[in-house]
C-alpha cells in the first residue's frame, strides 16, 4: 500500500477532483461513510456500543467537514452526535461549509468551543462513548495554536474511545513526531492513504489501530502525482514469495556464501546462515576464519563451512579475499559482515570482495564499520548491492549522529542509496527499506523484543535467501525484513519480548512463511 505526504495527498485530492471530476463534496462523503464503516467494526468487536452520545471535534477546515458529514451519518444510525466547532466558524468555507448547513437544518447539537465552553467539556466529554477527532489533519502546521492543546489534553484526559479522522490532531503527519500536545487515538481513519507520519516514529503510537478509508481516488491519481512510497503489507509479500516448482532441487533455489565471524564471534554467521536455510535456501556455505572454523564446523549439519586464512590474532586476513573469490565461484549470493570486527586487515578483505564480486551482496555489521571509512567504495560494485546498518551503523557510514539519522530516518536512508546506489535496510522501529530509484518501502511488522543479539544476523540470512531464491533486490529487503518482523512478533507471543532471544525469531521464520501462503 502506498503511504504518502500530506502535500502529495493534497495533489492527488486535486488530480481526483480535477482531472476525474470526483468532485470534493463526493470525497468528503466517501470519507464520513468510511469513517462509520471503522466504527461499525468497533461497534462488532464490542469496543463501542450500539448506540450511544457521540462527540465531534471539528476544526474550521474540511477536516471539520469530515466530522460534519460522520454526525450526520451516526445520527441516522442511532448515535446522538454532538458537534463542537474549535475556532472561528466564519472560517468554514466550501465543502465543509455545505456539510455543516446540511448537520445544522438536520438539528444536530453544534456548540462552539469558545473560551467559556472550555471549562465545560470534561463534563461534555465525560457523557460522550465516543470522541471524534476532527479538529485538524493535512492542514496542520507546527505546533498546536490557540485552544486546540488544552482541548487535545482534556479529550486524553478522558480516556475515552477516541477515533482521529486522518491524523490524530497535534501529529506532524510527515514527519511523524508531535511538537508539543498530540490526540492519543485508539483508531485513526487514514483519508486517501496513509500520511507518512501515520507510520513512522511516533505516529504509530498516537494513532492506534490504522485503517485506510481509499474515498475512491483513482491509483491513476497517485501515478500522477508520483507517489512511491510505500507500507510493505501482507499481499505484497505473499505475491512475491511464489511456489516451489515441482521439478526445482536444491540448486534451484540458490547458494548463498556467508563470509562472518572472528575468534569469539562465531555465532554470528550461524545465526545467519540457519535464518537462510529456514528462509528456503538451496544451500549455504558458511566462511570463517581459520581460528574460528572448529567452533563452526558441524554445529548445523546442513550448513557447508570453510576456513579462511586469519590474521593470527582472531580476524580474517587480508589475503582472506582471494579465498573468498574462489568460494564465490559457486554461489549465487554473497552475505558479509557479521561478527568479523574491524581490524585493517578486515578492511582490506572486504573491500576486495566488494569490488570483485560479481554477484549480488549483503553487506551487514563490521563490513559496513569498514566500508564507512570509504563508502564511496559502493560506487564500485560490479552487481546489485543492499546494506542492513542499524542507526548507528548508518550514522557512520554518512558522517553524521545517531541522532541525525533517528530524526529524519526516511531522508538519510533515501539520501544514502541515492548516492551510493545501493538498497539500504535501514534496521530499528519500521525499517525502512529505500532504493537508489526512489521507491522506498516501511516495514510495519517487528517489536521491541528483537533488540537482543544476533537479531540483525538473523535478517541478514532471510534477505540473502530471499535473494537467492530469484526475488528481485528490493524485493528480498522489503520481505526479508516483513518476515524477520513478523516471525520476531510470534516469538514474543511465545517468549515475551523480554525473553525471547534471536534463535527464536528463526524458529518462527517456516511458520510465518507458510502463513503467508509458502507451502
Ligand atoms: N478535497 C479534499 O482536499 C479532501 C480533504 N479531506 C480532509 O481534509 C483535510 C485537509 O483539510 P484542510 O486542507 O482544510 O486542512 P485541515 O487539516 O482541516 O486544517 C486546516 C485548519 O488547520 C488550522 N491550523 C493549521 N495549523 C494549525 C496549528 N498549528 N494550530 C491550530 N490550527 C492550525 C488552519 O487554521 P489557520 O492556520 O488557517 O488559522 C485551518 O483552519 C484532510 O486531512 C482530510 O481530513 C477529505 O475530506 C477528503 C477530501
Ligand atoms: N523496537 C523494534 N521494533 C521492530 N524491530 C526492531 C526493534 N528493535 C530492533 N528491531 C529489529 O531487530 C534487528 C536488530 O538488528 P541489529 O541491531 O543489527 O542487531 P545485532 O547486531 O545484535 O544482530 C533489526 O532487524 C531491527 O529492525
Ligand atoms: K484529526
Amino acid at each position: 500500500m502506498r503511504a504518502c505526504l500530506s502535500e502529495q495527498m493534497r495533489c492527488a485530492d486535486e488530480v481526483s477532483i480535477k482531472e476525474f471530476s470526483i468532485s470534493g463534496i463526493v470525497l468528503m462523503e466517501n470519507a464520513a461513510l468510511g469513517i462509520v464503516k471503522e466504527i461499525e467494526k468497533e461497534i462488532e468487536g464490542g469496543r463501542l456500543p450500539k448506540e450511544g452520545e457521540a462527540s465531534l471535534i471539528c476544526g474550521t477546515g474540511n477536516n471539520g467537514g469530515d466530522g460534519f458529514a460522520a454526525a450526520r451519518h451516526l445520527a441516522s444510525k442511532g448515535w446522538r452526535a454532538v458537534v463542537f466547532i474549535c475556532g472561528d466558524e466564519k472560517k468554514i468555507t466550501g465543502d465543509a461549509l455545505a456539510n455543516l448547513n446540511i448537520i445544522k437544518k438536520l438539528g444536530i447539537p453544534i456548540l462552539s468551543m469558545e473560551d467559556s465552553n472550555i471549562e465545560a467539556l470534561d463534563i461534555m466529554f465525560g457523557r460522550s462513548h465516543m470522541i471524534i477527532d476532527a479538529m485538524l489533519g493535512t492542514g496542520f502546521k507546527g505546533r498546536l495554536k490557540g485552544n486546540y492543546e488544552t482541548i487535545v489534553d482534556k479529550i486524553n484526559k478522558q480516556r475515552k474511545y477516541v477515533l482521529s479522522i486522518d491524523s490524530p490532531t497535534g501529529l506532524n503527519c510527515d514527519t511523524g513526531f508531535a511538537e508539543g500536545s498530540c490526540i492519543k487515538a485508539n483508531k485513526t481513519v487514514a483519508l486517501g492513504l496513509p500520511k507518512i507520519g501515520l507510520v513512522i516514529n511516533d505516529g504509530p503510537y498516537y494513532c492506534g489501530e490504522l485503517a485506510v478509508c481509499g474515498l475512491s481516488i483513482p491509483e491513476q491519481a497517485y501515478d500522477r502525482v508520483g507517489i512511491s512510497r510505500y507500507l510493505t503489507d501482507r499481499d505484497y509479500v505473499s505475491g512475491c514469495i511464489k511456489p516451489r516448482k515441482a521439478h526445482g532441487y536444491k540448486g534451484t533455489y540458490g547458494r548463498i556464501l556467508i563470509a562472518a565471524g572472528s575468534k569469539g564471534m562465531e555465532g554470528a554467521g550461524l545465526l545467519a546462515a540457519k535464518a537462510a536455510l529456514r528462509s528456503g535456501a538451496g544451500i549455504v556455505e558458511l566462511a570463517v576464519p581459520l581460528c574460528s572454523f572448529d567452533a563452526v564446523r558441524g554445529v548445523i549439519p546442513v550448513v557447508i563451512t570453510r576456513g579462511l586464512t586469519d590474521d593470527g590474532e582472531g580476524c580474517l586476513a587480508s589475503k582472506s579475499s582471494g579465498e573468498i573469490m574462489l568460494a564465490l565461484r559457486n554461489a549465487s549470493v554473497f552475505l558479509m559482515g557479521p561478527g568479523l570486527r574491524t581490524s585493517s586487515q578486515v578492511k582490506e578483505a572486504v573491500f576486495d570482495a566488494a569490488i570483485s564480486c560479481n554477484k549480488p551482496a549483503i553487506f551487514d555489521a563490521d563490513a559496513l564499520n569498514v566500508i564507512s571509512e570509504e563508502p564511496a567504495i559502493l560506487l564500485q560494485r560490479p552487481e546489485s548491492t543492499i546494506i542492513t546498518p542499524h542507526p548507528a551503523e548508518m550514522a557512520r557510514l554518512m558522517g553524521i549522529s545517531t541522532g541525525e539519522v533517528q530524526g529524519n530516518r526516511l531522508e538519510a536512508a533515501e539520501s544514502f542509496a541515492k548516492k551510493y546506489r545501493v538498497i539500504v535496510v535501514l534496521k530499528g522501529y519500521r525499517t525502512i527499506i529505500a532504493s537508489p530509484w526512489g521507491e522506498t518501502r516501511i516495514n510495519p511488522t517487528g517489536n521491541p523484543g528483537m533488540g537482543t543479539a544476533g537479531s540483525g544476523d538473523v535478517l541478514g540470512g532471510i534477505i540473502a535467501s530471499f535473494l537467492a531464491q530469484g526475488m528481485s533486490p528490493m524485493e528480498a529487503a522489503s520481505c526479508g525484513a516483513y518476515i524477520h518482523g513478523a516471525a520476531g512478533d510470534r516469538a514474543a507471543e511465545k517468549y515475551g519480548q523480554w525473553g525471547m532471544v534471536a534463535s527464536d525469531i528463526i524458529k518462527y521464520i517456516p511458520h510465518t512463511i507458510m502463513d503467508i501462503g509458502g507451502k
